[in-house]
């Protein structure tokens, strides 16, 4: 099932906090989003509004042109996972997703059990003896089971180790291809997982600073290194991430679309260019104030 989610000019207060400010965003179907942010931006305020958690102050959310807030009819179309303890839940693993079998049509219990094979998670054990990590685990073997149109991890990862990570990233790109839907990841393992991402939102202090591709966003973080006057005449137009001075050099990093010939002549002029990791433009966008009045929409 294709599932078109839309923010139209959502603003979300809790009380005197405005932590979702004018919100427009597209979720495309079957694409992998990345939602970064640093702590306080709004992600988890803003996947709360897909999961229906809370209603938006203003605005709308919608799947498919339908509003999601109390419309039991859409429950089953989004999955949300995110870090929650089971301290107090006695129930074996395995009851755990048989109950979860029978509230969720898309629920597919023999792909639950392949990756409780998978991931080596002994669903005999009640869930309030499982550690942090293998918390993490049986939430991600929920997630991927449910097969919801719409599934969210809200850094559901936190706690796993690395290797069992790359096991679930393996996992999420095997079942995309399987079957098709929209993920939707906040984390701030940006390194290990950009390798999944293909759409990428940044929020800045309740805004969105950042929707672009993957793609697009790693060919426009550029590094120009050398003469400080050239760099600066080259750099310019564009917007600044950061600036270093480097003896009678310095090094700019920018965000933008530099012509070809602007950078071979630039090359010719005895500077050095190179692209930036998709980690550090990551960094530099949600580093603070300076950068949120400027958003990057395709
Ligand atoms: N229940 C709440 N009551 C009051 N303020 C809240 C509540 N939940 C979140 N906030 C505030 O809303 C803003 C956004 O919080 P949110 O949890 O969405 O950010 P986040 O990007 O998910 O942060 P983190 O990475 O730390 O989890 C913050 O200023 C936070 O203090």
């Amino acid at each position: 099932m294709k599932a078109e989610l839309e923010f139209k000019q959502v603003n979300l207060h809790y009380g005197p906090v405005h932590a979702l400010k004018n919100i427009n965003l597209v979720f495309r179907p079957h694409k992998i989003y990345g939602l970064f942010g640093r702590n306080g931006a709004g992600k988890t305020s803003l996947l709360s509004l897909i999961a229906s958690f809370q209603k938006p102050s203003s605005g709308t959310v919608t799947l498919n042109e339908e509003t999601l807030f109390e419309n039991a009819r859409l429950t089953p179309f989004v999955y949300f996972v995110y870090p929650r303890s089971f301290e107090t839940d006695y129930h074996k693993a395995k009851r755990k997703l048989e109950i979860l079998a029978r509230h969720r049509v898309y629920f597919d219990m023999g792909y639950a059990l392949d990756l409780a094979d998978k991931f080596k998670l002994d669903l005999n054990s009640p869930v309030n003896t499982f550690s942090k990590g293998m918390a993490g685990i049986f939430q991600i073997i929920c997630g991927l089971a449910a097969r919801a149109p719409v599934t969210i991890f809200d850094e559901a990862y936190l706690g796993i180790d690395e290797p069992v990570r790359k096991l679930f990233y393996d996992e999420l790109l095997d079942e995309q291809t399987r079957l098709p839907r929209t993920f939707i990841l906040s984390t701030r393992f940006a390194s290990e997982m950009e390798h999944l991402l293909e759409e990428i939102i940044v929020l800045s202090e309740g805004k969105v600073v950042l929707h672009d591709d993957y793609t697009s966003i790693i060919s426009k973080g550029i590094s120009v290194t050398g003469d400080a006057e050239i760099v600066d005449a080259i750099t310019k137009p564009y917007e600044i991430l950061n600036e270093e001075r480097l003896g009678t050099g310095k090094s700019v990093a920018v965000y933008g679309e530099i012509p070809s010939e602007t950078l071979q002549q630039a090359r010719k002029s005895g500077l050095r260019i190179s692209t930036l990791r998709f980690q550090d433009v990551i960094t530099q966008l949600t580093k603070g104030e300076e950068h949120n009045e400027t958003e990057h929409r395709r």
